[in-house]
């Protein structure tokens, strides 16, 4: 089973989203699924293995059939239970709308940049509760994963997708759509694309220093453009299944060069920023919450002089 130990570590995570809840095209080898300190996570997690024998780590983020609505999803726990085995960089797939006139249905989008209009209610950070620490977000997806992944644009080319890249994402609460002045509201904002999952996922990533990018497949205008139907789930879902096979090529494209990056150290400038995140005084820190912590940040903690040796 892959676990903590080097190893066997898992490096590369994929989270699925609405429309892609497994990934058959690949071998199944293992299945994990245990409980964090933040619950059970949305689905099993695959370890499944590519013809070149690579592993990758696979996460349904709306549970296998689609059970957990964007606002019940248990970000947390997906998120670590995919760094307690290991994952290092995740690539998390969502369907969005468009915002833009020339991001067609079933093209494919790379955002750099997103606005927060989720309503507070989903849980958005490990640090609470007596041991607190402040990361930056100015920059929410990981821009050496988005120049790995721009790279193979040619394969969506070849299914008649272009790949746009460095666009901004409003994040919305749902579950219901967005009404005609809103999506306006957010096209006037500068926003290309609009999905209801990028918070927390992105900030819980980049709090647990995981290289995180999501790959946008855009299935509708939303409501905003004159004389294109009203979103609706059967067009996110009639559009999501032409989509699915197109985001498969796309990861096998990506697989080989994103191994090679990882050997070579290519995301090593994403980490260790965890350092100076903490702001929390040893003498006043919760120790539940450092045992808790303990799941996702072994060694910092214990660098930085919390440890559950007080229990
Ligand atoms: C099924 S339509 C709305 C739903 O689809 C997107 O899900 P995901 O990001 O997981 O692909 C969107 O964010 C909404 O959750
Ligand atoms: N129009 C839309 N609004 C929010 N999330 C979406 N996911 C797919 N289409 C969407």
């Amino acid at each position: 089973m892959a676990g903590n130990n080097n190893e066997d570590r898992v490096r590369i995570g994929v989270i699925g989203g609405s429309g892609i809840y497994e990934v058959d095209h690949l071998k199944t080898i293992d299945e994990i699924y245990y409980e964090t300190p933040w619950g059970y996570p949305s689905s099993k997690i695959t370890i499944a293995e590519d013809p070149c024998g690579f592993k990758i780590a696979f996460l349904s983020r709306h549970g296998k059939g689609h059970k957990y609505n964007p606002s019940e999803i248990p970000t947390r726990a997906n998120l670590a239970l995919l760094k307690n085995i290991g994952v290092e960089v995740i690539i998390a797939f969502s369907a969005v709308g468009s915002l833009r006139e020339e991001i067609k249905p079933k093209d494919f989008v790379l955002p750099d940049q997103i606005i927060d209009r989720t309503k507070g209610i989903r849980p958005s950070t490990f640090f609470e509760d007596g041991l607190i620490a402040h990361v930056s977000f100015a920059d929410p997806f990981n821009q050496i994963l988005s120049e790995l992944i721009y790279k193979h644009k040619n394969v969506l080319e070849e299914e008649g997708s272009t790949l746009h890249q460095n666009k901004t994402l409003v994040c919305m609460e749902g579950p219901a759509f967005s009404t005609k002045a809103e999506s306006n509201l957010y096209r006037s904002w500068g926003c290309d694309i609009i999905n209801m999952t990028a918070i927390p996922e992105a900030k819980l990533a980049k709090e647990l220093e995981i290289a995180y990018q999501m790959v946008c497949m855009s299935t509708d205008y939303d409501c905003w453009k004159q004389g294109e139907e009203i979103v609706t789930v059967e067009m996110v879902v009639n559009n999501m299944t032409k989509n699915t096979a197109n985001s498969k090529k796309l990861l096998e494209a990506i697989l080989p060069d994103l191994r090679q990056s990882l050997s070579d150290g290519k995301f090593e400038s994403n980490k260790g920023y965890m350092n100076h995140s903490f702001i929390t005084s040893k003498e006043v820190a919760n120790k539940e919450q450092v045992k808790k912590l303990e799941f996702v940040f072994p060694d910092i903690l214990n660098r930085l002089g919390f440890s559950s040796d007080w229990f």
